[in-house]
């Protein structure tokens, strides 16, 4: 569905305080397949938006090549378009007008043959009917996303990018549009989806990219991913943890040291458990908590880059 090679950009500003160059995106492969859900998983200012807009055609890359959709990125820019939805970050919902009245124009935009079918039906699969002739500022956030999801699927494209779609969203209308999103891949629709949250890429995604400064630094499923950087991840506060890592060290595959935190990588927690516990109590080392995990994305992220996403958002 899509494969792209090389894809960068740099944007360039000018204020008074002289010319910033930002290294958006600085040379990002990906292939994505029929009927997947795709992941781009990375803190703020990684570089997601600027991949996804480059994809559909928003903005020019500035080196690279793709084919979207069974169309050339750069030749043949307005095949691409007619076969993508594109659900932008701010979810392009409008105040003053209906669902009904913005998903018409969406069809009439794309040149749909009958829209108001089209757009009752949009309407019907989003549970939006009831809802379709109020303004938009009338309807929660949730209410928001579906319509904005309903406007770039209007036209039926075999592909869709969303661009952090939970984003401002509670756990329950977060849990729902992740239903919905299944749903779309079960139509045949693959989706390509931003998220800078690590349980959204792990619950929803067959695959992902995470990518960090504008790089990709691990791609895979879910489940490859966090097996790659291992299995059972044993968090430990101590007294002195540069010691307990030096002590623990035979028995894991890796130990990482963060303030008075450690964590030790290892295949299997629950038997290693007792082992290392006896170790730091023959070297006397105190221990106010102990907390035995499977590894997440996010511990993926930090043996890839050495942060962790979380600190990684707070730097951007
Ligand atoms: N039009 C622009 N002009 C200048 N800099 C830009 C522009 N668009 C993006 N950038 C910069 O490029 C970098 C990547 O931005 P991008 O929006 O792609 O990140 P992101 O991963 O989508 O982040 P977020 O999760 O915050 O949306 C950031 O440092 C951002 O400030």
């Amino acid at each position: 569905m899509i494969e792209a090679q090389g894809l960068r950009k740099t944007f360039t500003t000018r204020s008074r305080k002289g010319t910033q160059t930002v290294e958006a995106v600085r040379g990002v492969d990906l292939e994505v397949k029929k009927g997947e859900i795709f992941g781009v998983l990375g803190p703020n200012g990684a570089g997601k938006t600027t991949t996804i807009r480059m994809l559909s055609t928003l903005i020019a890359p500035d080196a690279g090549t793709a084919t979207v959709a069974g169309h050339d990125l750069l030749k043949e820019p307005a095949g691409v378009r007619r076969n993508l939805g594109y659900v932008s970050q701010a979810g392009g919902v409008e105040d003053t007008t209906s669902a009904r009245a913005q998903i018409m124009m969406a069809a009439r935009i794309h040149a749909v043959p009958d829209p108001g079918r089209a757009t009752a039906e949009v309407l019907e699969r989003f549970d939006l009917t009831e809802l379709a002739d109020r303004p938009g500022r009338t309807l929660s956030g949730g209410q928001k996303r579906r319509v904005a999801i309903a406007i770039g699927l209007v036209h039926n494209p075999p592909l869709l990018f969303l661009d952090e779609p939970t984003t401002g969203l509670d756990p329950q209308n977060r849990a729902n549009l992740w239903e919905r999103i299944r749903q779309l891949r079960e139509a045949g629709t693959s989706v390509l989806l931003s998220t800078h949250y690590l349980d959204e890429a792990d619950a929803l995604c067959d695959r992902l990219m995470i990518v960090d400064h504008g790089l990709v630094v691990a791609e895979g499923t879910p489940s490859d991913l966090k097996r790659e950087v291992s299995g059972d991840v044993i968090t430990l506060r101590v007294d002195e943890p540069e010691r307990a890592a030096e002590t623990v060290e035979p028995l894991a595959r890796e130990t990482r040291v963060d303030d008075d935190l450690l964590r030790v990588y290892v295949d299997d927690g629950e038997h290693t458990l007792p082992v290392l516990l006896r170790a730091l109590e023959e070297r006397g080392l105190g221990l106010s908590s102990i907390a035995l995990d499977r590894s997440t994305l996010d511990d993926v992220f930090l043996a890839k880059t050495g942060r962790t996403l979380r600190d990684a958002g707070a730097d951007a």
